[in-house]
């Protein structure tokens, strides 16, 4: 008997292997018994995660599991409501037990653009389903193609290894199988094997709006930049970026867990805070001993620490002129003035002290 065409078979092993190493892992920390048997998909009726749920819902069933359809109305068009109505419907049919369409009010006028506000709305959602369903995981459709892109917009941005390391296959209870098993890009799936799918199934997807819309960098990525690339530096583009990725993205997760590591270790035996502006303390010397690869990240993890302090957190990251002015603060300079960073807070040097307090009012 002939199985089932390559690309399913390619997609389920890619399910099946995230699944596995989760409920593997869950089991090692003995907190599988407390979770429910159910996996739930971000739908957003498009070709990746419409193929990633009939993946699941196949894959789910043969290991006991439910599967779940969760559909974010973002209501931002008018038949918005209509286009998840039928996204569920489709669900259901492809295997799903539940479809939940859950609406959120998105800002259109926010600082980060709608794609932005769009964004935090659906991962506040997520992060919610999931505490309310006690769900083993929640799968997102990302495909090789959207690595591709993040890694080049990182890249146009002037981003670092984080950038670099594009969108982790893995974090958390948050899996993203299309983007292949233990970052290995080879066995990642390409948007035209999602529609490849889709179309085995009989299933109609829906085409975003956005995504033709030029305003935006993504559009632009996918839409013009990338095909020239390949066009000029070859078909294989794309497998390349999400490579580089997948290289560098172990080497950023050791670093930074280093980092959270070693100032966990200065935090402890960073002394008590003295004046009532002090936020945090670290010792001076201890963390000029640190290379440079996780002072730079150890003053970003504190600086975020201390801004939540605060009271007054900032969705503004560090800028790399402020990383730098704090780097200096340890390893050169004795008397400067504080460094301004997000949140109305600065970092300065005291007593042999790094001083993250409120900035001066
Ligand atoms: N409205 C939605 N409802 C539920 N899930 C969604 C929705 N939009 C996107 N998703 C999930 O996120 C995946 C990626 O979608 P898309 O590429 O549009 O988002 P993105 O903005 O690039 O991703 P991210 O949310 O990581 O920034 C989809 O395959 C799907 O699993």
């Amino acid at each position: 008997m002939a199985g089932p065409p390559r690309v399913v078979a390619r997609a389920r092993s890619a399910v099946r292997a995230h699944l596995a190493a989760r409920l593997e892992l869950l089991a090692d920390d003995t907190g599988a018994g407390h979770l429910a048997p159910r996996v739930l998909v971000g739908v957003s009726g498009g070709a990746d995660s419409l193929a990633l749920l009939a993946t699941t819902a196949w894959v789910a069933h043969r290991m006991g599991l439910e599967t779940e359809a969760l559909i974010i109305d973002h209501a931002l068009q008018e038949d918005s409501a209509a286009v998840a109505g039928r996204a569920a419907e489709t669900c259901r049919r492809l295997g799903a037990q539940a479809a939940e369409i859950r609406r959120v009010q998105v800002r259109t006028d926010g600082p980060g653009g709608i794609e932005n506000a769009a964004r935090a709305a659906r991962q506040q959602v997520f992060a919610q389903r999931l505490e309310e369903t006690g769900a083993l995981a929640l799968l997102l459709g990302h495909t090789l193609d959207d690595q591709a892109e993040q890694v080049l917009m990182g890249l146009a941005r002037g981003g670092g290894p984080r950038a670099l390391a594009g969108i982790p296959p893995v974090r958390g209870p948050v899996l993203r199988p299309f983007l292949g098993a233990a970052r290995d890009e080879t066995t990642a799936l390409r948007r035209a094997d999602t529609e490849e799918i889709c179309r085995l199934h009989d299933a109609d997807w829906w085409e975003d709006p956005m995504n033709a819309d030029p305003a935006l960098l993504r559009s632009r990525v996918r839409g013009t930049v990338l095909p020239l690339l390949r066009e000029q530096l070859g078909e294989q583009i794309d497998e390349n970026l999400a490579r580089a990725a997948a290289l560098i993205g172990p080497d950023v997760e050791h670093l930074d867990a280093e980092a959270r590591d070693q100032l966990e270790a200065l935090r402890r035996d960073g002394g008590e805070l003295r004046e009532e502006r002090d936020l945090l303390l670290l010792d001076v010397h201890a963390l000029a001993a640190a290379p440079g690869v996780l002072r730079t990240r150890i003053l970003r993890d504190a600086s975020r620490l201390a801004e939540a302090a605060a009271g007054t957190p900032s969705d503004k990251s560090l800028l790399r002129r402020q990383v730098l002015a704090a780097d200096a603060l340890v390893v050169s300079w004795h008397g400067q003035a504080g460094v301004p960073l997000p949140g109305r807070i600065e970092v300065a040097r005291r007593d042999g002290l790094l001083v993250w307090r409120r900035a001066d009012p």
